[in-house]
């Protein structure tokens, strides 16, 4: 696992950005061979968005190869709802870049079958083979995509129960109230975001310490879904320097001096 301690939120958003603009430049798509990048949603990647469209409006980067797959959507809420995560990603991303609409998947929470839904959406990620590059948040209780704590760590693409402590966080979105926040959603599973090529997860604010301490320093454990990342060949977290408070120091600095010596060598 990388670490990479930044200061400020704003500096994980651009760290963020480059970071997949590189990925993309490297990769050299084309139509036959594009680059796919999964996508989460919240108040964290926020900052990202925004830098990739800067990117993104000076020429850096085009996405016109790119495909991307989102990682959940909230069940019953009508895709045009400003809080339906389609609209969330069409109104902060993918509506001021050059994506392709066919090569754009969502999750729909409002499938007349949800079982077929999901399991569909796993075989349309395989026919791509891969998912290069899976960006991701964390919620305060350690879930990833909406993986609640106790989720299989092997799990597919299905539907789950949100926990009361997740609803809560996110009632923020729907005017303070709970009660709007709806109870299922759709989410790509633990062992979907593992089979992803690389997987980075950004990290801000106080209220995320003790899930970057369980992702960092705990052991693996299904009840922070966020802890498998340890097992991942290849697994990033970008943070600010909140949600370091509870990392022991000496991980910080650990942390820091390695990537110390990656900037000496580029
Ligand atoms: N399903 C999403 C997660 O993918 C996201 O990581 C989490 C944290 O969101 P925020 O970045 O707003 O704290 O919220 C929701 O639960």
């Amino acid at each position: 696992m990388r670490l990479i301690p930044l200061k400020q939120a704003d500096q994980v958003g651009l760290w963020s950005a480059r970071y997949i603009v590189d990925r993309i430049k490297a990769f050299a798509p084309t139509p036959e061979r594009p680059f796919v990048l999964g996508l989460p949603t919240g108040g964290t990647p926020l900052s990202t968005y925004r830098r990739l469209i800067q990117l993104y409006q000076q020429g850096d980067v085009s996405f016109a190869n790119v495909v991307t797959f989102n990682m959940d959507e909230y069940v019953g809420l009508p895709a045009e709802h400003p809080q339906s995560y389609r609209r969330f990603m069409y109104d902060n991303f993918f509506s001021h870049v050059d994506l392709r609409d066919e090569n754009i998947h969502l999750l729909d929470g409002n499938a007349p079958d949800l079982l077929a839904e999901c399991q569909g959406y796993e075989e349309k990620i395989r026919r791509y083979g891969k998912i290069h590059l899976f960006m991701g948040g964390v919620g305060n209780d350690g879930h990833i995509a909406f993986n609640e704590p106790a989720s299989s760590l092997n799990s597919r693409t299905r539907i789950k129960t949100l926990t009361e402590d997740t609803r809560l966080a996110n009632a923020r979105f729907f005017d303070g109230d709970m009660q709007q926040v709806p109870k299922l959603a759709l989410t790509v599973g633990v062992g979907t975001l593992m089979d992803a090529e690389e997987i980075m997860i950004l990290v801000t604010g106080h209220a995320k310490a003790l899930a970057l301490q369980a992702a960092v320093e705990g052991s693996v454990n299904h009840m922070w879904t966020i802890s498998t990342l340890q097992l991942h060949p290849k697994s990033l977290i970008v943070c600010d320097e909140a949600c370091t408070m509870e990392l022991k120091v000496k991980t910080v600095r650990y942390f820091q001096e390695l990537e110390a010596e990656n900037i000496k060598r580029l």
